[in-house]
């Protein structure tokens, strides 16, 4: 199964280690293939180096100065995240070309859209029993680096290996009238999902995950579940289809 967190899902270290044992619980069972983002993280270091981002549908414009940033606090993250985890091997996409992508529009600077994942990587790591931990920065075709939103990493990968992805973030699920938890959608179709963009009752960073779900679907991930990193038990129960939000075709 592949395991996505990002900034929301790592707000304190105490939320971030929750959030490793719920890995270390669920890969007694399931091999584990954790991909992360870290928004928050890396706004904070480019904040320091008086970089100012700018969002365009949802994605960080990245400079090659603001790569070299992101690249730097994303590599200090994976390292974290593999300890938290344990048994595990932290890697970026320069790793044995894990993660290869083609620049996604020149107009957003050097983001990227991942055309290849090193499955054959992940596998034997799974094989020798260790976790590996997936920063969201893929080589691109110059060898340099590119910053990926890690939504779509993670669905990259899920579709790569054929696994089921669960999103892990700070709400339950996709509701019909946020922020109204009675109104969390336990199954949304693909029709549904995109009724819901266009209505504005799915917004923010929502778009780009739900968008993400139905990408690692289309791609072969056997189901896509958005579901809240902060309760126990989650990564089992969404993988029973118990908890958060499924996406179906
Ligand atoms: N219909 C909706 N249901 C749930 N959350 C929504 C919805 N529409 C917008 N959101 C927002 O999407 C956020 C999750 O996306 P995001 O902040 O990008 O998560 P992460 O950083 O974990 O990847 C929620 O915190 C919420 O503010
Ligand atoms: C291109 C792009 O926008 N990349 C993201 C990568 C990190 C990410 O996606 O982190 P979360 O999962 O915490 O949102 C960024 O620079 O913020």
């Amino acid at each position: 199964m592949i395991v996505k967190y990002g900034g929301n899902a790592m707000k304190s270290a105490e939320l971030r280690r929750a959030v490793a044992g719920e890995i270390a619980a669920l890969r007694a069972g399931v091999p584990v293939v954790v991909v992360h983002g870290g928004g928050p993280v890396i706004e904070r270091e480019l904040a320091a180096r008086g970089i100012a981002s700018e969002f365009r549908g949802g994605l960080r414009v990245t400079s090659p100065d603001a790569m070299n940033v992101v690249e730097m606090a994303l590599a200090q993250l994976n390292k974290q995240l593999s300890q938290d985890v344990g048994a595990a091997v932290g890697l970026l996409g320069r790793d044995s070309r894990l993660l290869v992508a083609e620049v996604l529009d020149p107009a957003l600077g050097r983001v990227g859209r991942v055309t290849e994942v090193n499955a054959d990587l992940l596998r034997t790591l799974l094989g020798a029993g260790i976790t590996p931990v997936v920063g969201c920065v893929a080589v691109g075709p110059d060898g340099e680096a590119l910053n990926v939103n890690a939504d779509t990493a993670a669905a990259a990968v899920a579709g790569a290996l054929g696994e089921g992805i669960v999103f892990l973030t700070d709400v339950d699920g996709v509701y019909r009238a946020y922020p109204d938890p009675d109104s969390l959608a336990p199954h949304l179709t693909r029709a549904e999902a995109e009724a819901g963009i266009r209505g504005g009752w799915i917004a923010g960073g929502m778009i780009p995950k739900v968008r993400a779900a139905l990408d690692a679907l289309d791609a072969g991930a056997p189901f896509a579940v958005i579901a809240s990193g902060m309760r126990e038990g989650v990564l089992a129960a969404a993988a029973r289809g118990e908890a958060g939000t499924r996406l179906t075709p």
